[in-house]
């Protein structure tokens, strides 16, 4: 059974309430995962989803409710005015803005809301990005009473990593995997013999109820879980030749900002914000 929600919170209306990572019920030999993810500080948490429309980016806000430190994964640049008057509303202080890895297709926001809040900015080391901190494997990220793992999850690029909330059961992706796809491995260093490994070894191997949750999704979808895309990603359940094969011939159109995208996330994005911007 599955309890009524009664909270108005913007995650309520995507999961319902239950809670410990309980399963419940089958359907086309997948449990549906009816976790409660913290919306209501339950688990001491707060937990937003932010998109970008034109380049199809989720940014994640997640905060602690006690001590209201809070970070955003993957913020983008156009959207961080946005992202930063929410974390004012809900009374957060932004501790780091965090990138999975460095982008192709926007340019990213962490670099502005270092200029506008005074967080530090992230990224792992093997991106070689500019950054106030480098994250590595097995590193955590701390903010308020949660903390978050670094899985080095390269392939889309060498620097890209996943940020696993083991307290949660949830996990960022990046772009290592997407809803039912992955990262493309045309560019940025990609190799899909190690993006498939990425995803094999790390990824795959997290509970299967595991929630994710991608960088980017292209048809509206807003995450999945490890057991769904085990068995229903169409590039990934195949063999690592058959995976190969595929990426090699997806044939996809560059990334329509990448020119400007790659040159500005090399150091983290814009940091020199006029004085004027940062009043507005
Ligand atoms: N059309 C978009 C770019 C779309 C794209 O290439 N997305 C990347 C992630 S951003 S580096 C990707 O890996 N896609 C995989 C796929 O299968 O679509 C734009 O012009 O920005
Ligand atoms: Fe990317």
């Amino acid at each position: 059974m599955v309890k009524p929600v009664e909270s108005q919170d913007y995650f309520t209306t995507i999961y319902k309430i239950i809670k410990e990572q309980v399963t419940m019920s089958k359907f086309n030999g997948v449990k549906i995962v009816s976790r409660y993810f913290s919306p209501s500080g339950e688990k001491n948490l707060i937990f937003r989803q932010f998109f970008d429309h034109i380049s199809s980016t989720y940014t994640y806000l997640l905060g602690c409710a006690k001590t209201r430190e809070c970070i955003l994964i993957d913020p983008v640049l156009e959207q961080v005015k946005r992202d930063f008057q929410v974390t004012q509303d809900l009374g957060l202080k932004l501790k780091y803005a965090v990138n999975t890895h460095m982008h192709a297709d926007h340019v990213t926001g962490t670099g502005y809301l270092r200029a506008l809040s005074g967080c530090k900015t992230i990224i792992s080391k093997t991106s070689r990005a500019q950054a106030d901190i480098h994250v590595e494997e097995n590193d955590s990220i701390c903010f308020g009473d949660h903390e978050l793992k670094v899985l080095s999850t390269p392939g889309h690029t060498n620097g890209c990593v996943t940020y696993y909330f083991p307290s949660q059961g949830v996990a960022f992706t990046g772009d290592a995997l997407l809803i039912r796809g992955c990262g493309r491995t045309d560019f940025q260093e990609g190799d899909p013999k190690i993006l498939y490994k990425s995803v094999h070894s790390k990824i795959f191997t997290l509970p299967e109820s595991t929630l994710l949750f991608p960088a980017h999704d292209y048809k509206g979808m807003m995450c999945t879980s490890v057991e769904e895309e085990k068995k229903f990603n169409p590039r990934l359940t195949k063999s690592e030749q058959e995976f190969v094969e595929i990426m090699n011939n997806l044939n996809l159109a560059y990334p329509q900002q990448i020119d400007r995208a790659l040159p500005a996330n090399r150091v983290c994005g814009i940091y020199d914000i006029p004085n004027e911007e940062k009043k507005n």
